[in-house]
């Protein structure tokens, strides 16, 4: 296959290797020049500048490191993102300030097959403020649509939450058209960005969202644990609060007052000290994606999934394989979930052979795509492996 990004996987740790990684979308490989980065710091910025890198640098790069993903990946302009936390802990900080936002409604709106965490804290935050969660039942090999979100909301729902790109299905929803939805509702929504920052272009401004989390350690390579970032639209940004009101989010921190008072802009949404060391690999991987370009980067994406769903068409199909994510390219996210009963067993044995996708119940096999790590002979080798275990 023709792959002008093929130049890229020189970048990064071990893409040389004979393994094939089929879980950039859990944990994205490292970059090279990421392994010299933090040796570095380690010596010259931590060990050399020691408690003095906070006023140079480190206090900022929430903020600065924030506005690049927003401009790189996110298409939001400065001063609405952020990045602290986890996704789990910006999901809570984001669903208790959209809820107090909208005082007198009573509803938050959620599809039944969203990941995990955004189901349990949007259960947590219902029961802590008195609301009922409506649940949208989507169809798993699809997922969440405007005209699905159109009838679970009404003049109860205070938020909406949805994953742009479902973990499982990669069913890649309307965004624009889901936004326009709740709000003609009069409610907020929350954007879970996790599977498309770094390999879907998204226009957080241009689609009006109001709140939107992601985690740094997929396709933005932050490393295991890396913290996530949050977006808050600029209009909201002076009325929002957020529970969590620790001192690096107060006005003026160092002066250790007696009370919070959260500072202005998208700092406050800071709660403790940022984990510096957590975002310099995620910094490399956005000026990569920079340099390449998110439409280049997303074109190398379509082009790996229609390769990964044609190969499974010839070569899996007849032994009862069947391609549980989106056919149409409009429609998927950046990765490919194949379904078998047996694919539990499968998947196991992928992993005794150097090839490592993961497996999401009910049988599922996630073909997970890198678009700049991963090669079209690695899907060759990878779904030629499932065939003969399969055979
Ligand atoms: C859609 C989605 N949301 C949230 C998370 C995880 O959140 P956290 O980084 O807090 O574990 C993941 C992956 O683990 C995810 O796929
Ligand atoms: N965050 C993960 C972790 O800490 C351990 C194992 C996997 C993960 C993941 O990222 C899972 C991933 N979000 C998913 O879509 O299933």
């Amino acid at each position: 296959m023709e792959d002008p990004l093929e130049a890229y996987r020189d970048r990064f740790v071990g893409a040389d290797t004979d393994l094939v990684y089929f879980d950039g979308n859990s944990l994205g490989r490292p970059l090279k020049v990421t392994a010299d980065r933090l040796r570095d710091f380690v010596v010259e910025e931590w060990g050399g500048r020691l408690i003095r890198g906070w006023d140079e640098r480190w206090f900022d790069l929430p903020l600065t490191l924030g506005d690049e993903i927003g401009r790189v990946c996110l298409g939001a302009g400065p001063g609405q993102v952020v990045v602290a936390d986890s996704t789990t802990v910006l999901l809570y900080k984001l669903m208790r300030a959209a809820v107090a936002a909208r005082p007198g409604r009573t509803e938050i709106v959620i599809d039944r097959d969203n990941f995990p965490t955004d189901r349990y804290v949007a259960d947590g935050v219902a029961r802590e403020c008195g609301l009922t969660l409506r649940w949208v039942e989507v169809d798993r090999s699809a997922g969440l649509t405007a005209e699905l979100v159109a009838d679970a909301v009404s003049e109860r729902t205070a938020l909406v939450v949805a994953s742009h790109v479902a973990y499982r299905s990669a069913w890649l929803a309307d965004m624009p058209a889901i936004t326009r939805v709740a709000h003609d509702a009069g409610a907020l929504v929350l954007w879970d960005e996790c599977h498309s920052a770094g390999s879907v272009p998204v226009r957080l401004d241009e689609a009006g969202v109001d709140l939107a989390v992601g985690c740094t350690y997929k396709y933005l390579n932050g490393g295991p644990g890396s913290p996530a970032w949050v977006y808050v639209a600029e209009r909201h940004l002076d009325s929002m609060t957020q529970p969590i009101q620790g001192w690096m989010g107060n006005v003026d921190p160092f002066l250790m007052g007696p009370t919070y008072t959260p500072t202005a802009g998208i700092r406050r949404f800071i709660s403790g000290t940022p984990a510096v060391v957590g975002m310099l690999a995620v910094a490399d991987m956005v000026a990569l994606v920079d340099e390449v370009g998110i439409d280049a980067v997303r074109a190398k994406s379509v082009g790996l999934t229609e390769h990964a769903i044609a190969l499974a068409d010839e070569q899996l199909a007849e032994h009862g394989v069947t391609v549980a994510s989106p056919r149409s390219a409009e429609q998927r996210g950046g990765h490919v979930t194949l379904h078998h009963p047996d694919m539990a067993r499968v998947v196991a044995a992928l992993w005794e052979r150097d090839v490592i996708p993961d497996y999401r119940d009910p049988g599922g096999l996630r073909v997970g795509l890198s678009p700049l790590s991963t090669s079209y002979d690695e899907v060759d080798r990878g779904i030629a492996a499932v065939r003969e275990l399969l055979a």
